[in-house]
């Protein structure tokens, strides 16, 4: 961690030791006349985990991932990760955001040769392809490595997008609604691909998504905050599923009503109460 003493007071809050990122009493206001969008947020992301994060649009989602990425600067608070302060953007921190963001006048497997040569600069080129190929595989695009993005569909390029960021093997991977833009049998698939994937490599991820489905599907742990302005991280809900679960049957597991019940309810009734309790 760099010595900031501005930072100390937040970092003195209680953390799980084994956490790989501890984020502390982040805020972030955009306006010094207006308050701030989101205030006092605080939680642990631990190795190998899948956190996602659901609230109501505006509430600084997005702002919080891209603070973790070290696009943003926090208003107060701070971030620790692998014992580092984050201050900026690093290569050990993949981001995936929903417009897929590839290079149009590369191929698949150059936008993502791109990327692990970015982050193993000294790796031979034929280690550097057989890289790429390997990530390619893992998300069905063998077939298609070859073309550039405009000859791929929507599903594809996201799929290039997810290959890209994992290749280059980040601690964290994080991922701004990926998803959002596809039709629902591409985000299915797209959806357990990635979940085979992260219980293969042990991949930790934080996840920003609308759907409630989505999350207890993939996440681990969802991340509940309040409404905006001035939103909160208001619950820190665990999935009580095992992670053996499927799409196809997850919905036959002893407590999925109940927790989806529970981030619905959160999101249809009592994110509004508490921004209220928190903001009066
Ligand atoms: N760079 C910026 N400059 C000024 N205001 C910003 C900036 N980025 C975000 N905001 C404002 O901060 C608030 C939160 O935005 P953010 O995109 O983080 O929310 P979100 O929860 O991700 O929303 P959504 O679910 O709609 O994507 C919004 O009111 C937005 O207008």
């Amino acid at each position: 961690m760099q010595n900031n003493p501005a930072l100390s007071p937040t970092f003195a809050e209680p953390h799980d030791a084994d956490a790989l990122v501890q984020v502390s009493g982040i805020g972030k206001r955009y306006r010094p006349d207006g308050p701030p969008v989101f205030s006092g947020v605080s939680f642990d992301i631990r190795p190998g985990e899948f956190v996602c994060l659901i609230g109501h649009s505006g509430c600084g989602k997005s702002s919080i991932l891209n603070i973790l990425a070290g696009l943003e600067q926090p208003s107060e608070g701070g971030m620790i990760m692998d014992g580092r302060e984050i201050t900026g953007p690093g290569l050990d921190r993949g981001v995936v955001f929903q417009g897929h963001a590839l290079l149009p006048w590369l191929t698949a497997l150059q936008n993502v040769t791109f990327a692990v040569r970015a982050r193993h600069r000294h790796m031979p080129r034929h280690e550097i392809r057989e890289k790429a190929e390997h990530y390619l595989a893992m998300v069905g695009l063998e077939a298609a490595m070859h073309k550039k993005p405009a000859e791929l569909s929507g599903g594809m390029r996201q799929r290039v997008g997810i290959a890209r960021a994992f290749c280059t093997q980040p601690r964290v991977l994080l991922m701004d609604e990926p998803f959002g833009a596809l039709d629902a049998l591409t985000r299915g698939m797209i959806q357990e691909e990635l979940l085979k994937i992260c219980a293969q490599t042990q991949q930790t991820v934080f996840m920003i998504t609308h759907d409630v489905d989505e999350a207890i599907f993939l996440a681990d742990r969802v991340l509940l905050m309040s409404n905006g302005p001035d939103a909160r991280l208001a619950e820190d809900a665990s999935n009580p599923l095992p992670r053996s679960r499927t799409r196809e049957t997850m919905h036959h597991e002893d407590g999925f009503y109940t927790f989806r019940n529970h981030l619905v309810d959160f999101l249809v009734r009592r994110s509004a109460l508490a921004q209220k309790a928190a903001t009066a």
